[in-house]
């Protein structure tokens, strides 16, 4: 690769290295530099030289970003940019892991090492040598897929009834990971769980992945739709029915015998009548239960995750919910975070939809527009996950199979009419130190922004933007603006 003037003498020669083991490792990261990448800071963070093949990793050009500081370019915080951290603590910070956001909005992750530069006593820079991980994560995709493959035959034999497990949960946000880690240790015990969220958080992709953790994954894990069954078949079909109940019934097992040893998952517990709760109950208090129409207690011993998208507490002020029942249940609880409060995931939950579609839809997409990531950003996402999966189908059916940038024209009609109204469509600035071209590219958005709210409505649009007609029809005559061309979202 090319590293322009800087040789390996250059960065041997450098004062920081500390210890024996410094050097070694920096031989070493030099000595594969084919799959390496150089980025040197000085110590206010400036970057003050970065190896040409970055651009081809994540599209930041070269000649561009030097000069430029380090937390600015790559919109890192100070505490996830391990070029301060090691100017910050005066060390060598060795295999450390940076994930950030290419100029196209993918995904990048590098692994680091990083050399502070000393003169004197001072730090005066430092000098971090990264390595892609694609190439190792393409082969640790391959491996997981592989054992994922494993797992579902396995699966498939002990029809466990499930898709999903804790590798499936995207999600590296704080908010996230600290449910995923609370999850995991939930699946360790034998306790009741309750999962709260809102539509689409995950909470039955949470309920599979924590099954398929404990120690009863190899045994049924059987859900059920509270909400999507009327009550008196619910009854029959979590408790079974005994010959002769009513007219037609046979003598079958319900569900919570079903599930066996496995797990029992409610899902929208909350849709359950008061009536059918109390019969519940006694079967959660005495592990028995007696099938409709029987005399029979027999014992059953499913653990059971429930799950409610409204606020339980409030379910039980209005009477919707028995405070007993709730409680015998949620003897721990999860909560799902909305999307809208993790915003940090959207756009990786976008690219893994994107790829998926792609795969499926035959398209190449690989860019999503600056334009496309704030708004998927700004939206508040009431279906959740589920919803931006939907949003993300919908844009990937509009693209043409020649195209590579996901565009604001791809994304559903309300989305777009959403971001209009709520004024979150950026101005993306020309990039030219010419700042009479600013200003015109500034003063175009501002009057083509507005016309869009008010569908080309010229009256309307002046109004709103404390004109007079004749003064916006000139402004728009004088920077050019064809309205019926210009006016359909870009
Ligand atoms: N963190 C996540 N990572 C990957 N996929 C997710 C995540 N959260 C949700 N999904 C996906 O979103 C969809 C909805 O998830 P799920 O059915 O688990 O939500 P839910 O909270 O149970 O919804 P509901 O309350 O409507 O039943 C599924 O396709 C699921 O795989």
């Amino acid at each position: 690769m090319a590293i322009n003037n800087f040789s390996k003498s250059q960065i041997v020669k450098n004062n920081s290295i500390a210890d024996h083991d410094d050097l070694e490792l920096i031989i070493h990261s030099l000595d594969c530099l084919e799959d390496c990448y150089i980025s040197i800071v000085d110590a206010t963070g400036r970057i003050v030289f970065a190896s040409k093949d970055f651009e081809k990793l994540d599209g930041y050009k070269t000649s561009e970003i030097i000069g430029e500081n380090v937390l600015d370019v790559y919109k890192l915080g100070e505490e996830n940019s391990v070029h301060i951290k090691a100017i910050k603590e005066k060390r060598v910070l060795k295999n450390t892991l940076l994930r950030y956001t290419s100029a196209s909005g993918g995904p990048v992750e590098l692994v680091m090492d990083i050399f502070p530069v000393f003169t004197g006593q001072e730090v005066t820079g430092s000098v971090a040598i990264s390595r892609d991980t694609s190439k190792i994560q393409a082969l640790t995709e391959i491996v997981t897929k592989l054992q994922k493959a494993l797992n579902n035959q396995l699966h498939h034999q002990i029809n466990n009834g499930t898709q999903f497990c804790f590798e499936d949960i995207i999600g590296s946000g704080e908010a996230m990971q600290s449910v995923i880690q609370s999850a995991k240790r939930m699946a360790r015990s034998e306790s009741r769980i309750m999962i709260l969220g809102e539509t689409g958080t995950g909470k039955e992709l949470f309920a599979q992945s924590i099954h398929n953790e404990s120690s009863r994954a190899k045994e049924p894990f059987i859900a059920v739709n509270c909400s999507a069954i009327p009550d008196s078949l619910l009854e029959s079909i979590l408790f079974g029915t005994t010959k002769g109940a009513f007219t037609g019934a046979e003598n079958k097992a319900g569900l919570f015998e079903e599930a066996k040893n496995g797990t029992l998952f409610l899902d929208e517990l909350n849709s359950m009548s008061i009536v059918l709760q109390a019969k519940l109950l006694r079967a959660l208090e005495t592990n028995r239960i007696r099938r409709v129409g029987g005399n029979q207690e027999i014992p059953v011993n499913p653990r059971i995750i429930s799950a409610m998208n409204i606020n339980p507490l409030e379910a039980i002020e209005n009477e919707k919910l028995r405070s007993d029942f709730y409680y015998r249940l949620a003897v721990v609880t999860l909560e799902c975070p909305s999307l809208r409060n993790r915003k940090q995931d959207i756009i990786t939950l976008s690219w893994h939809y994107i790829k998926k579609y792609n795969k499926i839809l035959g398209r190449k997409i690989d860019r999503l527009s600056p334009e496309v990531m704030k708004i998927l950003e700004n939206y508040n996402w009431p279906g959740n996950v589920r919803e931006l999966s939907h949003c993300i189908e919908h844009a990937m059916n509009m693209v043409d199979p020649n195209d590579t940038s996901l565009l604001v024209r791809h994304l559903p009609a309300f989305i777009q009419e959403n971001a209009l109204k709520s004024n979150i469509l950026p101005i993306i600035l020309p990039k030219t130190n010419d700042f009479k071209q600013i200003m015109n590219q500034v003063e175009k958005d501002i009057l083509l922004q507005a016309l869009k709210r008010n569908n080309g409505n010229m009256n309307q649009s002046a109004k709103e933007l404390g004109l007079s007609r004749q003064s916006l029809f000139y402004k728009l005559k004088k920077l050019n603006i064809d309205i019926e061309y210009e006016t359909h979202i870009k």
